[in-house]
Formats: C-alpha cells, structure tokens, sequence
C-alpha cells in the first residue's frame, strides 16, 4: 500500500502480522533484488542494520539459495567495539546472517582498531570506495528516537551526516545518545540505493515513524525518506 506525503516523502508500507512473515518476506525481497543485481552487473552489494531486530530477517536470509559468492555484505554502521563484543554489529551479522548459503558471500566491516574513529573513517572511506557502488540493497533500522544508521537527533555531525551531496563513505559518529563512538554510511550512500528497506516492529516504532512522517521537528529518518532516490519499502509487524 502506497502512501505518499504532501512534501513528497514517499514511502510504501508492508505490514505483517507476525515478525516472522515479515522476516520471510523482507528475505525474500532482497534475495530477489540481489539476484537481479548480479544478473545485470555481476555482483550484489547490500549493506544491513545492527541493533536487536534484524535476527529474525538475517536468518531467513541466510538460507536463501542465490549467488552469494556474488555478493559482498557491509554495515550501515557500527559501533567501534571489537568484533567479539556482543554490542558489534559484526559479530551479529557473522553469527546471524554469514551462516548457511550466505556464508559464501564477502564480508566487509567497518571497524578496525586505530588510533580514533576519525583514523578509521579515514581508512574505511579508502577501503570501502573500491566496493561496487551504488548499494544494491539497503536494510535500515529504526529508533522511536527517530534516528536511523547512526544519524542521532544528538550527533555532534548531523547536519554532515544528512548531507545528500556528500562524497564520503564512511563517516564517524559522537553522540550521546548513541551509547559509544560510532561510524556510519552516509545519508548520500543510503539514498542512492537501488533498494531501501526500513524494518521496524512494535507499536512505539509504529507510532514515532508516523510521528516522524507528520509536521513538527525533522527527524533523521525523515531526512533518508526525503531524499531517497525512490519511494523507501516499510516492513512492520506488531
Ligand atoms: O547499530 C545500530 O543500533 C543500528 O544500526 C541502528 O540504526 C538500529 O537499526 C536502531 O538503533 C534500531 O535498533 P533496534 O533494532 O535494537 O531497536
């Protein structure tokens, strides 16, 4: 069911009854889309949200037979913890995700350790540019704070972070709402991807995107909507 807004923030909303359909059909979505991609360019490249949702969705994904030999998986961020920490979004994509057919595919992180997370934005900006841009796939989170990657209303960046023209990749994050250092893609990276996906369970997520797509002040998710490239594909359960 399409929705659009007055200002233009469109947006299509799928919702399911259960976590686990949409799980299945969230999966099955970006199998296709990343099939399609290598079908047309050789290779897929998807990049996926951290955080406690996403578990559900990685799993059904994993198991889809494609090309993943194909497709290189990164982050749309990261908190700068060690891969073992059980607050990385690494480790959760290596336990969740990189497992079953999926395990073939190529895994490119976000986090190394370095002097600060300036040195690794640096880095991972050279290291992730020669990754087959545009994204094929992009699978966004949500906070009801509105926030989505690691674009925090309380960012001491945001207003570059947002920034729909930006060259960089990779940027880092410092907020306090954010619980430790993060990086991030760019808004601009996000936008320009073949296939935006926000997933987003529970009656407050419900709640704070409808908020979020109303009057009042611009939240971060607000500004992806914006400006993306084509209408973002929503994907809620209760
Ligand atoms: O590193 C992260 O936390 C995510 O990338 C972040 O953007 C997440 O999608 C939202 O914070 C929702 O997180 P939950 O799924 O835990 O509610």
């Amino acid at each position: 069911m399409a929705r659009e807004q007055l200002n233009g923030a469109a947006y299509n909303w799928h919702a399911f009854a259960e976590r686990q359909d949409l799980a299945a059909a969230l999966a099955g979505h970006v199998a296709g889309r990343l099939t399609n991609a290598i079908a047309e360019r050789g290779t897929g490249l998807l990049a996926v949200s951290g955080g406690t949702t996403p578990a559900k969705f990685f799993a059904s994904l994993s198991s889809i037979p494609i090309a993943w030999n194909k497709v290189t998986v990164t982050l749309v961020d990261e908190r700068c913890v060690p891969a073992a920490s059980a607050r990385s979004n690494a480790g959760l994509v290596a336990a969740n995700l990189l497992q079953n057919a999926a395990a073939a595919a190529r895994f490119v992180p976000l986090y190394q350790e370095a002097a600060s997370i300036e040195d690794t934005s640096e880095t991972d900006s050279r290291m992730l540019r020669s990754l087959p841009w545009p994204l094929d796939v992009v699978v966004l989170g949500m906070g009801t704070d509105g926030h989505t990657a690691s674009f925090f209303p309380d960012a001491d960046n945001l207003e570059k972070l947002l920034d729909a023209s930006s060259e960089m990749v990779v940027l880092p994050v410092n907020a306090t709402s954010a619980g430790e250092p993060r990086l991030t893609l760019s808004l601009a990276r996000i936008v320009e991807a073949g296939f935006v996906a926000l997933h987003i369970e529970g009656e407050d997520k419900r709640k704070a995107f409808e908020s979020a797509m109303g009057a009042g002040t611009r939240k971060p998710i607000r500004a992806v909507l914006d400006a993306a490239e084509r209408p973002v594909e929503v994907f809620w359960a209760p």
